[in-house]
């Protein structure tokens, strides 16, 4: 296995209990991005703003917030999250897994085999490389020489910068935004459209009216066009529209690129730079030995999918050197059937967007009879328990022809505990009949499902 990230630990850990001798090659720390730069340490950012909103919300708590957001302790907890950045608990369990952990630079050398500083290991069945991804720097006049901050800085800056200019409309902008601002940065986003494209547009809509009540300076429709570090230690940013915002930072957050550059994969016939293209057992297209897990296949950049498609590759993997049966029709443990039909995610603002499967305009285009039912999550007794001020829409999109759920939508306060019933629904195809009978408990925000069943009718 090459990375040691979440995914590839995964990975490495299902083939291990499949019977195989895997040797996992990490070149930096053990549990990757997620764990020290990405996930994790993003969330501790965002996390004690959200404890503070969710008590100033609620009338009686309210009166006993009588102090600020304390920004050194939400540092310092931070940094537990991390381990601050050493990973020696990581690669304890990687040993008590009963695998081979060798650091080092793994290129591929050939077929099934790779080379770490000078080290030949042969594989007599296979090879995952599992490398993830890496921040994507737009070609701006610039902007390499403003030595930008990339999400690696964002999660783990020391020092809270006065100003902060956000390039990108993604999830990386929109809750650094939301813990940067909160944490006193005063916060410019600038993204070419609006926010969270690829969600359902409400959720973008909500995202940008919060990030507006926070004070962020948010300009849309806009990308910058020139960035210069002037002399006094200030980022430039000229944007399309002609304007120029000054700030002590700069964070770039449009995207992500493969890490397969310097992987070797030349030496195997395979374009290098480029995403790894893989079937729904996570195996290489054009080869029988090299299979891609999680970022680096480009199906679901997300740390729970890449977990989930781990699953499936130890275990096929292992089942292919072994001679077992293989279950590889949809839905079987062998395929990541679920990267094609029901991602869920979270996105982290004030409000959280958490969605699975299909937006009503991806179903549309996809051919599906939908029908579209939307809900003010607002109108709720559990709701308005919850939070005095409480502001938030769900969706849910609906196949008319089989009765089933495609997809759903909520934003709100912690809708994000929400979303794994919408998970199963998609999953396990619940008929909407059926879905009658899953009676939500009172006074729950969970009672939106009721609700949005109301909305569609009585079978
Ligand atoms: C700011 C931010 C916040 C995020 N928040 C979330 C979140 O809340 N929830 C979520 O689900 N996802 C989140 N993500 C996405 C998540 O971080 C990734 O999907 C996840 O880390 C991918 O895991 P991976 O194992 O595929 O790759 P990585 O975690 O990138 O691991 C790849 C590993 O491979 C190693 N490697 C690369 N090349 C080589 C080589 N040639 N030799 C040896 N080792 C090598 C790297 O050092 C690295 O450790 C976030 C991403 C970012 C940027
Ligand atoms: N909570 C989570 O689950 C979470 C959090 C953070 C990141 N992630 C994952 O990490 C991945 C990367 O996130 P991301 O936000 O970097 O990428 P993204 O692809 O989600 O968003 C990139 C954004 O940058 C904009 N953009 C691109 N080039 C631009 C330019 N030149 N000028 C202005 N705007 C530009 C795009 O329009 C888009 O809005 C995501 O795919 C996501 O799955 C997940």
């Amino acid at each position: 296995m090459i990375g040691a990230g979440a995914v590839g630990e995964n990975v490495a850990d299902y083939a291990t209990r499949g019977g195989l001798k895997v040797a996992l090659v990490e070149a930096e720390l053990v549990g990757g991005e997620c764990s020290y730069w990405a996930c994790m340490p993003s969330k501790a950012l965002l996390m004690s703003s959200t404890a503070l909103n969710a008590a100033r919300a609620v009338g009686g708590a309210r009166e006993a917030v009588t102090g600020e957001l304390d920004v050194q302790a939400v540092l310092n907890r931070r940094d537990s999250f991390t381990s601050n950045w050493d990973d020696s608990s990581q690669a304890e369990w990687v040993a008590g897994a009963g695998i081979d952990l060798i650091r080092g630079h793994a290129t591929i050398t050939g077929v099934r085999e790779v080379t770490v500083d000078g080290q030949v290991l042969t594989a007599t069945h296979a090879v995952a490389a599992v490398t993830g991804s890496t921040a994507l720097l737009p070609d701006v006049p610039g902007l390499r020489d403003a030595r930008p901050w990339t999400s690696r800085d964002a999660t783990s800056a020391k020092v809270i910068p006065q100003s902060l200019m956000i390039v990108g409309g993604g999830v990386v902008a929109a809750e650094m935004a939301t813990a940067y601002q909160q944490l006193g940065a005063k916060v410019t986003l600038a993204a070419r459209s609006g926010l969270l494209g690829g969600q359902e547009p409400f959720a973008g809509e909500f995202v940008r009216d919060a990030l507006t009540d926070l004070g962020v300076d948010l300009r849309l429709g806009v990308s910058p066009t020139e960035v210069v570090r002037t002399e006094h230690d200030l980022v430039e940013t000229t944007l399309s529209d002609g304007t120029t915002v000054i700030t002590d930072e700069i964070l770039v957050a449009t995207g992500r690129l493969p890490r397969t550059d310097d992987l070797g994969l030349e030496n195997v016939g395979i374009e290098p730079g480029d995403w790894l293209h893989v079937d729904d057992t996570l195996l290489v297209h054009g080869t029988d030995w090299l299979y891609g897990v999680g970022d680096v296949n480009h199906r679901a950049l997300l740390t729970h999918q890449g977990k989930y498609q781990a699953r499936a590759a130890g275990e096929v993997i292992a089942a292919r050197a072994l001679g077992k049966p293989l279950q590889t029709e949809p839905w079987g443990a062998h395929v990541a059937t679920a990267d094609h039909a029901a991602v869920p995610q979270v996105t982290f603002t004030s409000p959280e967007v958490a969605s699975v499967g299909l937006t009503a305009d991806a179903a549309q285009k996809q051919g599906i009879d939908v029908r579209v039912v939307d809900y003010d999550l607002a109108a709720l007794a559990g709701s308005s328990l919850k939070s005095d001020v409480y502001k938030g829409q769900a969706r849910i999109v609906v196949d008319e022809s089989r009765k089933v759920l495609v997809g759903a939508t909520f934003v709100g306060p912690e809708v994000s505990d929400l979303l794994h019933a919408a998970t199963i629904a998609v999953v396990g195809e619940v008929p909407i009949d059926r879905l009658w009978h899953a009676v939500p408990s009172y006074p729950t925000v969970s009672e939106i499902w009721l609700r949005l069943l109301d909305a569609y009718g009585r079978p």
